[in-house]
């Protein structure tokens, strides 16, 4: 069985973050692992509040987590501020970890802030470098790039522009910007570069809380299993369609997917 480590925040919801990615890992057959690196108190509704953990005590967990079961692949979601980052970064160099996704979370769907500005530069140039795929959504793309995503055209030259200063591949998620779900993915390593579409047909359904999460542990579980870079993406974008049209309406905001959609 592969060993996937998410290292985000809980979502006392169920929704997102930690507890999303744990469907997610345990959907694909892999055995989940967490460091958790804050806790919300959050809802289909919103983020209500958010508690810290201290970065001591995230080095603690993931000392734990290296030291005993070397995870195969690793899933980076909220990681809030700059010394959380830093201890991360610190302890991902120490143990050489492999095939580590980054989702460069920033806010939740529901409009709360997960990631402090002056933490922006830090997960920049500490925790990118370390990254074989970050899979920022357009808001996100948007804020690394320096300029405004309108198009399908404005996403391929950002990810260009990310790719000037970043070494690792690119999925630029479309699911908010068009008609359609379409993700762009700029592939980069040591064989050479590759553009690559992911067409997707958006699903009728409001109930998004949870898939950019979904999507990169999904990315990590293909990864840890072997998978080539275009393959694990396709079927982690497959999957998360699935769940979302499975329709699950849960909560009176933008409510979870349904990761049990495999079973029924
Ligand atoms: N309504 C939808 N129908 C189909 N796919 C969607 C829909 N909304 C989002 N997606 C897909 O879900 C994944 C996560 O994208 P996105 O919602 O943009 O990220 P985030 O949750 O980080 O904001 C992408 O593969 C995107 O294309
Ligand atoms: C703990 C945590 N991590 C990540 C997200 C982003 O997920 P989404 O953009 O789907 O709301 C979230 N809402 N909460």
């Amino acid at each position: 069985m592969k060993k996937v480590l998410s290292i985000a925040g809980s979502d006392s919801s169920g929704g997102a973050g930690i507890q999303a990615d744990i469907k997610t890992m345990i959907a694909h057959g892999s055995y989940a692992m967490t460091v958790i690196t804050v806790l919300t108190a959050q809802n289909t509704t919103g983020v209500y509040g958010i508690s810290e953990v201290a970065p001591e005590f995230v080095e603690n967990q993931l000392d734990c987590v290296f030291t005993d079961i070397f995870p195969d692949a690793v899933k980076i979601g909220m990681v809030y501020n700059a010394a959380i980052i830093h201890s991360i970064a610190g302890k991902l160099k120490q143990y050489q970890a492999r095939n580590i996704v980054l989702d460069p979370v920033m806010v939740a769907t529901s409009g709360g802030r997960l990631l402090s500005d002056d933490s922006i530069e830090s997960l920049k140039t500490e925790l990118m470098p370390l990254a074989d795929l970050i899979t920022p959504n357009i808001p996100e793309a948007e804020c690394l790039c320096g300029f405004g995503i309108h198009s399908r055209l404005d996403m391929v030259r950002a990810a260009k522009e990310i790719a000037a200063t970043y070494a690792g591949s690119i999925l630029i998620k479309g699911g908010h910007l068009f008609e359609s779900a379409d993700d762009f993915l700029l592939i980069q390593d040591r064989k050479g570069s590759e553009e690559v579409w992911f067409p997707g047909t958006k699903i009728d359904n409001p109930n998004t809380h949870g898939t950019g999460c979904t999507l990169s542990a999904a990315i990590a579980c293909n990864l840890a299993a072997g998978a080539e870079m275009k393959v694990a993406v396709k079927k982690a974008k497959d999957y998360v369609s699935g769940a979302l049209a499975a329709n699950l309406d849960l909560g009176q905001g933008s409510g979870p997917l349904d990761h049990g959609f495999q079973l029924t």
